[in-house]
């Protein structure tokens, strides 16, 4: 069984919403990546985004951009840094399913044999491609088929009739963006979000998970009513960019990585 079906299923069973972070990888460097992601289990997440640094980030807010453009700076991230990042995590005793968080660009540039050969090979369970509508990834999602990786679909408040054709081929979970615009912390969401969680519930026996703007644990609370699991981003990787002279310099790594486990764990409550 996949691991994140796996996760979702061990949560519903114990009552329980997955917290998923997304974090930059690389973000300030490849190796103190490892241990925010061990940070991040310690705390009580139950999956986690692993964020490919892009150049041209369009769906990203300004906090998730810098994350990006500090790790193209420091240690100019690829794709292949990312999956083996995962691996050395895994290797590290890290248990948590990774979803591998990419723009299209990187992975078509990398080639989607090598691509899907190197992810099974390094033990990513499923990936969210946010430039990749469901109308062009057949070919992509054929090879996640045959892998048995998770192609993760996004869907928003606009999907409207496009949201039963997405949530009919997902696989993990249905990512159900919960504003218009680009990632960010948000103090409230789109009007209509509790209708859209109930419209994307009744497509899909699939768990349903809410992302976008989510920083506190008011919020994680608010969706964990109506969703399977609840995506913090932008307000993790804020906390990341906030203690980053701390993680750089190896008298307070330590006290950089235990204010990031702070944070997390108090979204859970
Ligand atoms: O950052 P936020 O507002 O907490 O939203 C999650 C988001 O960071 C993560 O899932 C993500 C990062 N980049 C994206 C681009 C599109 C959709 C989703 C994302």
């Amino acid at each position: 069984m996949n691991e994140i079906d796996a996760a979702f299923q061990r949560l519903r069973e114990e009552g329980r919403t997955a917290l998923i972070p997304f974090i930059t990888i690389g973000d300030p460097d490849l190796a103190t990546s490892v241990e925010i992601i061990q940070a991040m289990e310690q705390a009580g997440a139950d999956m986690i985004e692993l964020g490919v640094p892009y150049s041209d980030p369009l769906a990203d807010g300004p906090v998730i951009q810098r994350a990006s453009e500090r790790a193209l700076a420091n240690a100019r991230v690829t794709l292949a840094d990312v999956i083996e990042v995962a691996a050395q995590s895994r290797q590290a005793g890290v248990k948590l399913p990774f979803i591998l968080f990419s723009y299209y660009n990187p992975i078509f540039q990398y080639g989607l044999e090598p691509f899907f050969e190197l992810i099974a090979a390094k033990g990513i369970s499923g990936m969210i491609i946010p430039d990749l509508p469901i109308e062009e990834d057949a070919e992509l999602r054929a090879m996640a088929e045959d892998t048995g990786i998770h192609l993760i679909p996004l869907v928003a408040p606009t999907s409207n009739d496009r949201v039963k054709r997405i949530a009919a081929k997902a696989r993990g979970f249905v990512y159900c963006v919960s504003s218009l615009g680009v990632t960010g912390v948000r103090a409230d969401f789109h009007q209509g979000i509790d209708e859209f969680l109930s419209t994307v519930r009744s497509a899909t026996d699939t768990p349903i998970a809410v992302g976008f703007g989510i920083s506190s644990r008011e919020q994680v609370e608010r969706f964990s009513k109506q969703a399977d699991g609840v995506i913090v981003g932008s307000a993790i990787v804020r906390k990341i960019e906030e203690v980053v002279p701390l993680l750089q310099a190896s008298e307070t790594k330590q006290e950089g990585l235990a204010q990031i486990r702070a944070f997390v764990s108090g979204l859970k409550g």
